[in-house]
C-alpha cells in the first residue's frame, strides 16, 4: 500500500473543510469494513491514544496504526494523550508504526523533546490544547506546528457537546496561526455535530475531527456533501 506523499498536508484542499475519521467512532469488530466504508470520504484517519492517566481513556496502540498503515493509503493523525513519563517513547513507537502526524498536548512539560523527537521521524508535527488551557499558550508554538487543534470537550470522552468557548478560542488560534509564518491546519476535536460545525467552520476550524457524524451517518455520501458544502 502506497504511503501519503511528503507533501500530503498541503495538498489536502483548502476551499472546503477537511474530514479527519475518528477510528474510535469506528466498529472495531468490523474495523475493517469502516475502513472501507470511509475510504472514499476521509481526508486523515484519527487515531486517539489515552494512558487512563493524562486522559481517563485507554485508547489505542502502534500495532494498530501498522495494520492500519498496511491497508490504506490515507494520512494517519495519531493524537497523544499520555504522561510525559511515557511520550518520547509513544512518539518513537507510533512514528515507527507508520504515523504520518503526530500531536501531542501544550499542556505537555517534554513538549520541546517530543516536537524535536517527532521532527527527527520525519513526521509532521501538531499540537493539541485541553479546552479549558489558554489558547496563549500556544503562541511559543505554532511556529513549529503542522496543525493545531483545538479540543471542544473535555479530553478523552466520546458523545460530548461542544463547550460555549469553542468558537472564540478557533478565533484566537487563527490570529495566532496568522502570525506563524507557516501552513498551520486548524482542527477541532470534540463536539462535532450537524448544529455545530457550522459554527467551527465560522470560527475558522479547517477540520473537523468526525466520531458519531460520520459513523452514524445513515448514508455517508449524503453526509459528506453536506459537511463540504458548510
Ligand atoms: O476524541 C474525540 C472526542 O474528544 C473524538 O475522537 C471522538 O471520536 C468523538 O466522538 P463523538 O463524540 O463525536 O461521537
Amino acid at each position: 500500500m502506497p504511503r501519503p506523499q511528503p507533501d500530503w498536508l498541503s495538498a489536502l484542499p483548502r476551499n472546503r473543510l477537511l474530514a479527519e475519521y475518528s477510528m474510535w467512532s469506528a466498529n472495531l469488530i468490523r474495523l475493517a469494513d469502516d475502513l472501507a466504508r470511509i475510504t472514499p470520504f476521509a481526508d486523515i484517519l484519527h487515531i486517539d491514544v489515552a494512558d487512563g492517566h493524562f486522559a481517563p481513556a485507554l485508547l489505542f496502540f502502534p500495532d494498530l496504526v501498522a495494520a492500519l498503515r498496511g491497508q490504506t493509503a490515507l494520512p494517519i493523525h495519531v493524537h497523544l494523550m499520555v504522561d510525559d513519563a511515557v511520550l518520547i517513547s509513544q512518539i518513537d513507537q507510533f512514528a515507527e508504526a507508520g504515523a504520518d502526524l503526530i500531536s501531542l498536548h501544550v499542556e505537555n512539560a517534554n513538549a520541546a523533546e517530543g516536537l524535536q523527537r517527532i521532527g527527527a521521524h520525519g513526521v509532521k508535527a501538531g499540537m493539541v490544547l485541553r479546552v479549558e488551557t489558554p489558547v496563549a499558550r500556544a503562541a511559543d508554538w505554532v511556529g513549529r506546528l503542522d496543525m493545531l487543534t483545538l479540543l471542544g470537550t473535555a479530553i478523552g470522552v466520546k458523545g460530548q457537546g461542544l463547550d460555549p468557548t469553542a468558537g472564540a478560542r478557533l478565533g484566537e488560534a487563527q490570529a495566532l496561526i496568522a502570525g506563524a509564518g507557516r501552513r498551520v491546519v486548524l482542527a477541532a476535536d470534540g463536539g462535532i455535530r450537524d448544529t455545530t460545525v457550522p459554527l467551527l467552520r465560522a470560527a475558522g476550524a479547517e477540520t473537523v475531527v468526525m466520531g458519531s457524524l460520520a459513523f452514524g451517518a445513515p448514508d455517508l455520501a449524503e453526509r459528506m456533501r453536506w459537511l463540504h458544502g458548510v
